[in-house]
């Protein structure tokens, strides 16, 4: 991996999460919730999975009966939002409308 990305602004933040309405910052995490049922939550997070293995970034995932909630900050930067976290959750957007679009029954 090329290096530690250093954290950024809050000005950097703010204009990085006007491009991602689907998230809001909860203080050095970017969050995203997804309303979806608990078996098509499963497949959305191994491919979710799938893409982190590839970048070498990690969300934390948390899957309820019906909805998953999907957290991402930088560990290696002393759990700061970096731009490897936006890159992360556009990733993860285009993952959920995939799914989302899929019928879960
Ligand atoms: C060595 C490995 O690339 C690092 O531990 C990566 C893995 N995935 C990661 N994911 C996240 N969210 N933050 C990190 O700092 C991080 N570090």
């Amino acid at each position: 991996m090329a290096g530690v990305p250093k954290p950024l602004s809050d000005e950097e933040i703010e204009a990085r999460l006007a491009e991602l309405p689907d998230w809001t910052r909860a203080g050095d995490e970017i969050v995203r919730t997804v309303a979806i049922r608990y078996h098509a939550g499963v497949a959305m997070i191994v491919h979710i999975a799938d893409r982190e293995r590839r970048i070498g970034h990690h969300a934390d995932i948390d899957l309820r009966i019906d909805h998953l909630r999907i957290a991402v900050t930088t560990h290696d930067a002393g759990h700061k939002l970096t731009v490897a976290d936006f890159d992360l959750a556009a990733r993860i957007d285009a993952i959920a409308a995939a799914h989302l679009s899929t019928p879960v029954d």
